[in-house]
């Protein structure tokens, strides 16, 4: 990677210094706001020790879900206190991102201490890439350090408006790390190369897809993503969650049914497989069942809800993964933090452990996922970002990245 890294930063540039660090601290939560994977703070930890060692006095900045404002169950406050009790030591929490609260705190930090500020997505400014914003994010710091692997697809304030404000700005030790695995794994990958696709965040991820057709052998669908597909093809998809158009920052609408149904004929001619669920474990509300409905075919009935693939489905793509000799894997195959519908991404989960391919799984709750299965050290690779590994692995330049110091 030609960016600089922290690595290069000597003790006269650390000591006594402000860091202003952008980490990816957006972890699964459960409904009463509490951690249930902590994946990504543990990934944060080398960068952070090696500030802390180095005399700096660290500044820690992240978002956490998709916040319209300021909203008390995304609160930082439960991430300040695993990463205390990680790092064994205390970390300040403040309940702001900027104004005079902050910087109060910014002031009080001696060498070594580590703060950690609110939400920075309570601020819409941070997600629109305001200058204003970011300009005032570079005056809490001396230097900038961008570790957010997750995020580094997304071109906002604290991922990438920071770095015009603020130098040095160089990569942590996670996104370095990130960077040269996953550009080293898939230089050239060994073939057929499988892409597993699910999860929540349809609208995103499906914009990937039409890339992907031109690096992979086969890609299998599952998650809500998959809806979308199946509608698509007029194949009934009942109260499950189905995105079908989105709003581009433009302002401009994509009508996703019709990217679904070209990405299909793409797909066809390219000669790529692409498998989508044949069935279905369904409940008639979002909520968890000890004896999930299965449909007998890909339709799913009326006021049912499709929560994971069926078995039908799971026997398709573990097959799938069993041919691959490389398997790329983001998002779940369904809502596998309720016990009952953890089925089809265990399935999976446990088919890429079992072979012995490479096998590179990436995504906030993919890891969690992973975690759960207890599987993470059969994998070749966790990534901490879904998206941005996705994006990383189409060639695109990551906004996160662009905007460091060269080497
Ligand atoms: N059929 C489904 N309906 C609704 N949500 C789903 C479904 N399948 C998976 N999900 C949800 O997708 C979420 C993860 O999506 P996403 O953030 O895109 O993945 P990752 O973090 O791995 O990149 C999980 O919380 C899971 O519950
Ligand atoms: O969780 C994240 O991505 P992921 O779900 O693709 O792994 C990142 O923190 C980015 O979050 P965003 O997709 O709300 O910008
Ligand atoms: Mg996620």
């Amino acid at each position: 990677m030609a960016k600089k890294t922290v690595d290069a930063l000597g003790a006269a540039e650390l000591r006594g210094k402000r860091a202003l660090v952008r980490v990816d601290f957006n972890v699964p939560l459960d409904e009463s706001a509490q951690i249930t994977d902590d994946t990504r703070i543990r990934a944060a930890l080398p960068t952070i020790r090696q500030l802390i060692d180095g005399g700096a006095r660290v500044i820690l900045v992240s978002h956490l879900g998709r916040p319209k404002g300021f909203d008390d169950q995304l609160r930082l406050s439960p991430v300040a206190k695993r990463l205390g009790e990680l790092l064994s030591k205390p970390v300040a929490k403040v309940d702001d991102v900027i104004g005079p609260e902050v910087e109060e705190a910014v002031k009080k930090l001696q060498d070594g201490d580590v703060l950690l500020l609110e939400n920075v997505r309570f601020y819409p400014e941070e997600e629109k890439n305001n200058p204003e914003f970011a300009q005032k994010l570079a005056s809490l710091a001396d230097l900038y350090v961008n570790d957010a692997f997750g995020t580094a697809h997304r071109a906002h304030a604290s991922t990438e408006g920071v770095a015009r404000y603020l130098r040095p700005a160089v990569a942590g030790l996670l996104l370095q790390k990130e960077l040269e695995y996953l550009g080293k794994a898939l230089e050239s990958p060994e073939r057929p190369v499988l892409a597993i696709m699910g999860g929540a965040k349809v609208s995103d991820k499906i914009q990937l897809i039409q890339n992907m057709l031109t690096k992979v052998d086969s890609i299998v669908i599952g998650g809500a993503m998959a809806y979308t597909f199946l509608k698509a093809q007029g194949i009934a998809t009942g109260a499950s969650r189905c995105e079908t158009s989105t709003t581009k920052k433009d302002g401009t609408t994509i009508d996703l049914l019709k990217l679904a149904l070209d990405l299909l004929a793409e797909a066809k001619e390219r000669g790529v497989t692409f498998l989508l669920p044949v069935d279905h474990r369904t409940n008639d509300k979002f909520a968890d069942s000890d004896t999930p409905n299965v449909t007998p075919d890909a339709n799913i009935p009326e006021g049912q809800m499709a929560l994971d693939i069926g078995p039908k489905t799971e026997a398709l793509y573990v097959a799938e993964v069993k041919k691959a000799r490389t398997v790329i894997w983001n998002g779940p195959m369904g809502v596998f933090e309720l016990p009952g519908f953890s089925h089809g991404t265990f399935a999976v989960a446990q088919a890429l452990a079992e072979s012995d391919n490479l096998s590179i799984v990436g995504g906030g709750d993919s890891a969690s996922a992973a975690e759960k299965a207890g599987i993470v050290d059969q994998l070749s690779h966790v990534s901490t970002g879904g998206g941005a590994s996705l994006e990383f692995l189409e060639g695109k330049i990551l906004p996160g990245v662009a905007a460091l110091d060269e080497a």
